[in-house]
């Protein structure tokens, strides 16, 4: 038994679990929300920590895992943190400026606390490092590029990592003979074409910006828009806020929650019903993309709060695609379920998948293997 703290800390939580890293049974975990805000769970990411910690008493973990959503070109798989992976962090964090530095927040808190255990970062973006350059390459000047680090990484790694090895024993295939498209679609969203269990494609870029419609991101946009905003007079923070907190579901509707969208749609609020349109019109774009990407694909997966709980999303983007053999149980796909489970017909020749993510454990495992215990 190998009792690991497992760390997300995001721009205004800490998520946060104890488990055990072979069994995959947790023990307790949490989430302090509303970080800084008037009312909210704590003042500052420290003092999240130190409650956390109070609820945690006299559990010692053998190894704490991190969130660390990028690690740029460096980190391409989970890695021990030293003072100077830190140092390095800092820097990353002009990358991933609405997850990285929140993410070092948690980290100093936490080997402040544990001081004698190994801390481990696990990247969102490690699991796109087989990305080629004609997937991760930007058709920019070659030297700006260069001089920049402008390329596509891709996030949601760790959950892919966990959702495409969680398929294959679902399937009873080997993992290596599996071509697999799959759909993260949380707050963040994003998918990944998956062929022998490498990352050939996916749809977040540089930032966790680019690709589908998000829950406040735009996904992608034509760039020509923000030269367009910006000679109106719109500042580049103004942007930023604009692209990555005001748009997506809550530009278009003023709610970022699916559920709340959803729910206004059933209720005949055309707003709500053209947004969904656009967000379902983005995954099918992608699902085409992907299709030709991998050569065909054994199985389409939905994964995270809306691909695990949505009917309705998953039914939009597979729907009228019997031509490609990709055919969804209705009845199968109304069900709801916690569990991972097929809902394509058994004459489908492209399976269709639900598997709820687990990206707490598949950190926890990494950690586990990084620290060397
Ligand atoms: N039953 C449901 N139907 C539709 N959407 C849902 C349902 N349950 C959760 N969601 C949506 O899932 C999203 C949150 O997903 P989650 O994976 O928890 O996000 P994150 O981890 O990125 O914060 C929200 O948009 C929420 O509305
Ligand atoms: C990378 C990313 O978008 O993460 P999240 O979905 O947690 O915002
Ligand atoms: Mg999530």
């Amino acid at each position: 038994m190998t009792t690991v703290f497992v760390v997300n800390s995001g721009s205004s939580s800490i998520k946060w679990e104890l488990l055990d890293a072979e069994s995959g049974s947790a023990y307790s975990g949490g989430i302090v929300e509303r970080i800084g805000e008037p009312g909210g769970g704590a003042a500052n990411h420290d003092e999240g920590m130190q409650q956390i910690l109070a609820v945690l008493g006299d559990e010692h973990p053998a190894v704490v895992g991190h969130r660390v959503v990028h690690g740029g070109a460096e980190f391409s798989e989970a890695t021990v943190i030293t003072d100077e992976v830190e140092a390095r962090f800092d820097e990353l964090s002009v990358l991933a400026p609405l997850h990285n530095p929140e993410n070092l927040k948690g980290i100093r808190a936490a080997r402040a606390a544990f001081a004698d255990v190994p801390h481990v970062a696990v990247f969102d973006t490690a699991f796109h490092a087989t990305l080629g350059p004609a997937a991760y390459t930007y058709a920019l000047d070659a030297t700006v590029a260069r001089e920049h680090g402008i390329r596509r990484y891709g996030f949601h790694g760790t959950s892919y990592r966990y959702v495409a090895n969680k398929a294959a024993e679902l399937l009873g295939h080997e993992l290596a003979g599996l071509k697999l498209i799959v759909f993260h679609l949380g707050n963040g969203a994003s998918v990944c074409a998956i062929d022998g269990g490498r990352s050939i494609d996916t749809s977040m870029g540089m930032t966790p910006l680019e690709g589908l419609v998000m829950g406040t991101r735009s996904g992608d946009i034509d760039p020509g828009v923000l030269f367009h905003l910006g000679r109106a007079g719109m500042t580049l923070p103004q942007l930023d806020q604009l692209l990555n907190r005001g748009s997506g579901l809550l530009g278009m509707t003023g709610t970022g929650d699916m559920r709340d969208v959803q729910a206004a749609a059933d209720g005949g609020d055309t707003t709500a019903q053209e947004a969904l349109a656009v967000y379902f019109h983005r995954l099918r774009h992608y699902l085409g993309a992907y299709l030709v990407a991998l050569g065909g694909a054994d199985a389409i997966i939905f994964t995270a709060g809306v691909g695990e709980n949505s009917p309705t999303t998953r039914r939009e983007t597979v729907s009228g695609l019997g031509g490609f053999g990709i055919e969804l149980d209705v009845h199968a796909n109304s069900r709801s379920s916690s569990q991972a489970r097929v809902i394509s017909r058994h004459d489908s020749a492209v399976k269709i998948l639900v598997i709820p993510t687990n990206e707490e454990l598949q950190i926890a495992r990494e950690a586990v293997d990084a620290a060397g215990l």
